[in-house]
C-alpha cells in the first residue's frame, strides 16, 4: 500500500490528519471491503489516533483514542454539525425520524423525550419487567423442548427481542420462536432487509453526482421494507384508533406505547417510522450481544464457572430469575461489559459532518469533513486495556468504568446528544436473558467439538455480528 504521510499532507499547505495514499476517484473505498472498522483500526495503529481517509469524494476523519473522542465531542458542542444520513434512508419521512434526523430538530427532541419518559424511564422500565420476564420464561420453556438438539441462538434471541418490543409497543407477539423459516407476518424479513440495506455500501453516498439517483435500488428497497413492516401492524393501529374514538371522554386507560403515540397525536406514518426505528435499533443489537456473550462464556470455561457459581449462590438453581435479582450479580454485569468491549454492535459511531473547519489534536479538519469514532478500535487498544483480545470480565469487577458515555475508552452505546436512548432497556434485557440461559442449561457444540475451538469470526459489516450464527446444544440442568 502506497502511503502519504502527515509530512506529505503538510507539504500541500494543510496539516490534515495523516492518511494513506488515496486513489483518484475511488479514494480508499476498495480497502473498506475487509470491514470499515478493521481497516480504520489498522490505519490508526499506523498513523495514530486521528487519521483520515477519502471515500469517494468525501473526507472522513477517524478518531480512535479517548483523547481524539474528547476533542471531537468538544468540536460537536461548539460548532454546527449534521448527521450523515445514508441516501437509502432519505425519503419524505426523514422529518419524522429519530435515528436519521440529520439535525437535532424540534421533532427529534420530542421523540427523544417521549422515549426517555415513556419507554426508558425507571417507571417505564419497571412496568415492562413483567413482559421481559414472561418472554424469558417462554424462551427457557422452548429451549427445554430442544434438550440435546442443535439450536440457532441468534434466531431465538432475535425472535425473543422482537416479541418483547412487540408487546411493549403493540401488545402483540409478532414472531414464533421456532427457527423454521416461517415468518407469517413478514416482520423478521423486513427487519433483516432493513439491516442488510443499511449496511450495504451505496455509491450514491460517496459521489454527489449520483445523489438524485438510486443506482443500486437501495432507496427503493428500503422504502419497500418499511412498508412491509408497516403492513404487520397497520390493522392494529386502525383498530386501536377505533377504540380511542369509541371511548372518547370515558377515561381510556393506556395499555402500550401505541396508545401513548395516539394520545400524542401521531399520524400513522409517524407511528410507523418511530416503531420501525425502535425495532431496527433495538433488536439485532441486543440479540447479537446476547449471542456473543453466550459464545464467549462457552469458549471461556473459567468465566462460565464463575457466572454459574454466582447464580447458584445468589439465586439458587430452582428459583426463576427475575429482574429484581440482577443487582445481586456483579459478575454477570462484568461479563456483559466485557462482551460489549470486544464486540460492540455499533463498532463505528455514526458520522457527523462538521460544517466549519476546525483544529482537532493539532490537525486541521476541513469544513464538511465527516467525523467517525472507532469504538471497536478503542475496545481492543493494548494501551488502554491489558491483554485486550482476551475475554476477562474480571477487569470490570473492581472498576468504575461504565458504558454511560462518561468513559471515553468504552463507548458501546455512544456518547453525547445522539447516545443510544435505549441503553437502560437493552441492558435489562441482556442481563435477564443471559442469566436465564446460563442458569437453566449447560451448553455443548455439535459433533462433540471442543468448546475452546468455537469459531469467533466476525462479520465484516457496519453492524458487528458473528459471521456464523451460534449453533449450540442446550442440556437442561433440571
Ligand atoms: C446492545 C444494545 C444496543 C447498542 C450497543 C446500541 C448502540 C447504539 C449506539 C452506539 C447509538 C449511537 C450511534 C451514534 O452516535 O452514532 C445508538 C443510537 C440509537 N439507539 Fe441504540 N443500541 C442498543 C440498543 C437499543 C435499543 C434496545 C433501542 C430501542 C428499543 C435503541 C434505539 C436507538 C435509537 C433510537 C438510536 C438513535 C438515537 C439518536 O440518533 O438520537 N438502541 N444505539
Amino acid at each position: 500500500v502506497r502511503t502519504r504521510t502527515k509530512a506529505a499532507a503538510s507539504r500541500r499547505g494543510q496539516n490534515l490528519p495523516p492518511s494513506p495514499y488515496s486513489w483518484p476517484i475511488i479514494g480508499n473505498l476498495p480497502y473498506m471491503l475487509k470491514g470499515p472498522h478493521i481497516y480504520f483500526t489498522e490505519l490508526s495503529r499506523f498513523y495514530g489516533p486521528l487519521c483520515s481517509v477519502k471515500l469517494g469524494t468525501h473526507l472522513f476523519v477517524i478518531g480512535s483514542s479517548p483523547l481524539a473522542a474528547t476533542e471531537i465531542m468538544r468540536a460537536y458542542d461548539r460548532l454546527p454539525t449534521y448527521r450523515w444520513v445514508p441516501k437509502a434512508g432519505q425519503d419524505g419521512l426523514q422529518d419524522y425520524s429519530l435515528i436519521w434526523a440529520s439535525e437535532c430538530t424540534h421533532h427529534w427532541k420530542l421523540l427523544r423525550s417521549l422515549c426517555r419518559t415513556e419507554l426508558f424511564s425507571v417507571k417505564g422500565l419497571d412496568s415492562q419487567s413483567v413482559l421481559r420476564e414472561k418472554n424469558a420464561d417462554k424462551m427457557v420453556g422452548f429451549l427445554k423442548t430442544k434438550h440435546g438438539k442443535v439450536v440457532n441462538v441468534r434466531e431465538l434471541m432475535f425472535a425473543t427481542t422482537v416479541n418483547i418490543l412487540g408487546n411493549i409497543c403493540f401488545s402483540n407477539d409478532f414472531v414464533g420462536l421456532e427457527d423454521d423459516g416461517k415468518d407469517s407476518r413478514g416482520l423478521k424479513r423486513a427487519l433483516y432487509n432493513l439491516m442488510k440495506l443499511g449496511t450495504t455500501p451505496n455509491i450514491a453516498d460517496f459521489y454527489p453526482r449520483f445523489e438524485g439517483l438510486d443506482p443500486q435500488g437501495l432507496k427503493k428497497k428500503t422504502s419497500e421494507a418499511m412498508s412491509e413492516a408497516f403492513s404487520v401492524w397497520e390493522h392494529i393501529i386502525k383498530e386501536r384508533r377505533g377504540t380511542w374514538e369509541s371511548q372518547k371522554g370515558s377515561g381510556y386507560d393506556e395499555h402500550d406505547f401505541l396508545d401513548t403515540m395516539i394520545r400524542c397525536g401521531f399520524s400513522d406514518l409517524q407511528i410507523n417510522q418511530l416503531t420501525v426505528e425502535l425495532f431496527s435499533g433495538g433488536t439485532h443489537s441486543t440479540a447479537s450481544t446476547i449471542e456473543w456473550a453466550l459464545a464467549e462464556l462457552i469458549k471461556n470455561k473459567e468465566s462460565m464457572f464463575a457466572i454459574q457459581n454466582e447464580l447458584a449462590k445468589q439465586i439458587g438453581s430452582t428459583t426463576c430469575i427475575k429482574e429484581s435479582h440482577v443487582s445481586r450479580l456483579p459478575y454477570l454485569h462484568a461479563c456483559v461489559k466485557e462482551t460489549l468491549r470486544l464486540h460492540p454492535p455499533a463498532p463505528l459511531l455514526h458520522p457527523q459532518a462538521i460544517l466549519e473547519g476546525c483544529e482537532i489534536m493539532n490537525y486541521t479538519v476541513p469544513k464538511n469533513s465527516q467525523m467517525i469514532l472507532n469504538v471497536w478500535a478503542m475496545g481492543r487498544d493494548p494501551s488502554l486495556w491489558e491483554d485486550p483480545l482476551s475475554f476477562k470480565p474480571e477487569r470490570f469487577c473492581d472498576s468504575n468504568v461504565d458504558f454511560k458515555g462518561q468513559d471515553f475508552k468504552f463507548l458501546p452505546f455512544g456518547v453525547g446528544r445522539r447516545m443510544c436512548p435505549g441503553y437502560p432497556y437493552a441492558i435489562k434485557q441482556i442481563h435477564l436473558m443471559l442469566a436465564s440461559l446460563v442458569q437453566n442449561f449447560d451448553w455443548f457444540l455439535p459433533d462433540n467439538i471442543d468448546l475452546s475451538k468455537l469459531d469467533m469470526t466476525e462479520n465484516f459489516g457496519i453492524i458487528s455480528q458473528r459471521k456464523k450464527p451460534l449453533m449450540v446444544i442446550p442440556k437442561c440442568k433440571c
